[in-house]
């Protein structure tokens, strides 16, 4: 039991960039300190209430950012919370397994990308959310698993034109999400623990950021407790 929880630590020998991810933990919880982690549905009762008053129409929706981890239970809370509260979900990862499927030409350059755990360049899924966001005409939307990255988060603004409202962030510890996703079975092409490592780092290195720039401006409300309870 204990050397099968060391092994789904997965820690790299020291290098460089594990150098770098410890130090983005060290900025996540200088960031973040203050806010109190708050249940999902208390959470998606908060920000239903804010789509009511604030904004909320199919001209300018409410958008909600949906970040975490790998297995940090974001599909799986953003789709109670779409059929409980009745937002739209808008899976990035889902739109671009789409992609792949449709044959398009897109979609090699996407499986390759996703096969190696990397991010699939801003242009291509700005462009499918965007369409999303329009064909589904809500008024309140999760974009879940969205951006994923500095580069993303600006696609976006300069594209849709909108920040969004809020930004959920899934803080999960990394040994409960390598457990989620070696037992997702979903036949999915970057769940095998090679894929798992680099999404991790890429993760740390890349999407925290933009979690910090989003926190820096007030917009992050951070869940974490991951664990049974709130399934
Ligand atoms: N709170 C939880 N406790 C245990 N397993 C969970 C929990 N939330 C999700 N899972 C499982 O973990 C796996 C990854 O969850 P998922 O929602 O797909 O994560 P993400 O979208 O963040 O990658 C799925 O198999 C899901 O059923
Ligand atoms: O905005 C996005 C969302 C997903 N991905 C790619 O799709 C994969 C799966 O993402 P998803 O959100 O479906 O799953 P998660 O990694 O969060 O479990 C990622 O590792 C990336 O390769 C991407 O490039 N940009």
């Amino acid at each position: 039991m204990w050397r099968r929880r060391r092994a789904l630590l997965l820690r790299s020998p020291p290098s460089s960039s594990s150098t770098a991810a410890s130090s983005c933990q060290h900025r996540r919880r200088h960031l973040l300190p203050s806010e109190e982690p708050l249940a999902v549905n208390r959470l998606a009762r908060l920000f239903t209430s804010q789509a009511g008053s604030d904004c909320g129409n199919s001209q300018k929706p409410f958008i909600a950012f949906v970040l975490g981890g790998p297995g940090s239970g974001k599909g799986t809370q953003c789709t109670k919370i779409a059929s409980d509260f009745g937002f739209a979900h808008l899976s990035a990862g889902d739109l671009l397994r789409h992609e792949i499927a449709s044959g398009s030409e897109k979609g090699e350059l996407i499986l390759d990308t996703i096969k190696e755990g990397r991010i699939v360049p801003s242009e291509i899924t700005v462009e499918l959310i965007r369409k999303a966001m329009e064909t589904s005409n809500a008024n309140k939307v999760l974009i879940d698993g969205f951006p994923r990255c500095e580069e993303n988060r600006i696609a976006f603004e300069r594209i849709v034109g909108r920040e969004p409202d809020v930004v959920v962030f899934f803080d999960c510890p990394e040994d409960e999400m390598v457990k989620r996703l070696l037992g997702r079975n979903q036949g999915r092409v970057d769940d095998n623990i090679e894929t798992i490592k680099t999404r991790l780092k890429v993760f740390e290195s890349l999407n925290i950021p933009v979690i910090d720039y989003y926190s820096s401006r007030g917009k992050v409300r951070k869940v974490n407790k991951c664990h049974g309870h709130c399934r």
